[in-house]
């Protein structure tokens, strides 16, 4: 597998406050890559990092292939468009100082990737949130990409919405884009994601267990104190949802390694967690997260 970009020791600090440290992994050619953890955990300062928008303190980013283009999308959409998608990227594209002949057939070209061509003469301020997220991540396509970042592309959207934008990402990687992405959940991961990172800690870890389809696992729910940290454990369960439960209780729904399993019951019932249900998860990859 061609490897685009080294991620090499990376370290940022704000004002005196430890973000990221020591962070290293690759990026592959045709793959999906999430970065999933806790607000604030810092999955957006490392795209930013990676895209070259916020320079590290240390470490470096090193990138395989010559010249080597980013598209960044930001999480937050603005609302209150007031061109077409087409004015819009016609727009954009200008901006960057490409010239029409090259910038028209561009639009049309992600226009019928995006399934947006029915609407390209509607303005985007009547579009839908993911509609708008699409838009979003036209104008950072416009130019010949080879890696695609976007900060928390599927929050907000409705189901139908989330697939749909799957859908599309799903597409441009079969067309040979790479993608790394954030999400606060790996549940919404399922389908596009190739790896996952977990970020905790200030540190990146990788976790297949959701993705490994072969290996033994369990699904455990447990209740625990909002005010107990359980953050040593994130290395070795994968979080498929975090709900209070009342002003005192968290409800934590995790899957974890069969041969974690009573290292982490035991860890748990120290931090006065209480264990709700722990059951085998069956080979079927749909049967992940149906069963909760
Ligand atoms: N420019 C900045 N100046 C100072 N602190 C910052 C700056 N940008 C981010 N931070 C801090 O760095 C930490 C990580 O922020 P970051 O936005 O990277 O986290 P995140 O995981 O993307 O969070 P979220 O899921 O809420 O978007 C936070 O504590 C944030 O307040």
């Amino acid at each position: 597998m061609k490897t685009i970009v080294d991620i090499k020791n990376i370290t940022k600090q704000y004002k005196g406050k430890t973000i990221l440290e020591d962070i290293s992994f690759s990026l592959f050619a045709h793959q999906v890559v999430a970065l999933v953890g806790k607000n604030g955990s810092g999955k957006s300062t490392l795209l930013k990092i990676i895209g070259g928008l916020v320079n590290p303190d240390s470490g470096t980013i090193y990138k395989h292939i010559h010249p080597f283009t980013i598209g960044y999308v930001p999480e937050v959409t603005p609302s209150t468009i007031m061109f077409t998608p087409e004015e819009y990227l016609f727009h954009m594209g200008c901006i960057r100082g490409m010239v029409k002949n090259q910038l028209q057939p561009r639009i049309d070209y992600l226009l019928d990737i995006f399934n947006l061509q029915g609407s390209r003469k509607t303005r985007i301020s009547d579009f839908s949130k993911g509609m708008k997220q699409k838009v979003m991540i036209m104008q950072a396509l416009l130019e010949e990409t080879n890696l695609l970042i976007l900060d928390e592309p599927l929050s907000g959207l409705d189901p139908k919405a989330q697939s749909n934008l799957e859908d599309t990402l799903l597409l441009l990687k079969d067309k040979g884009l790479s993608i790394i992405l954030s999400c606060h959940e790996t549940k919404l991961l399922e389908n596009i994601a190739d790896k996952i990172f977990f970020i905790n800690n200030h540190q990146v870890n990788q976790n297949n267990l959701l993705l490994n389809t072969t290996q033994h696992r369990n699904r455990l729910t447990f209740e625990i104190s909002i005010q107990e940290s359980f953050e040593d454990l994130h290395p070795y369960f994968e979080i498929v949802q975090t709900s209070q439960l009342n002003q005192r209780v968290n409800v934590v729904k995790v899957i974890i390694k069969l041969e974690d399993t009573d290292k982490i019951l035991l860890e748990l019932l120290h931090k006065n967690a209480s264990i709700k249900q722990l059951q085998p998860i069956n080979h079927a990859k749909e049967d992940f997260y149906n069963q909760f």
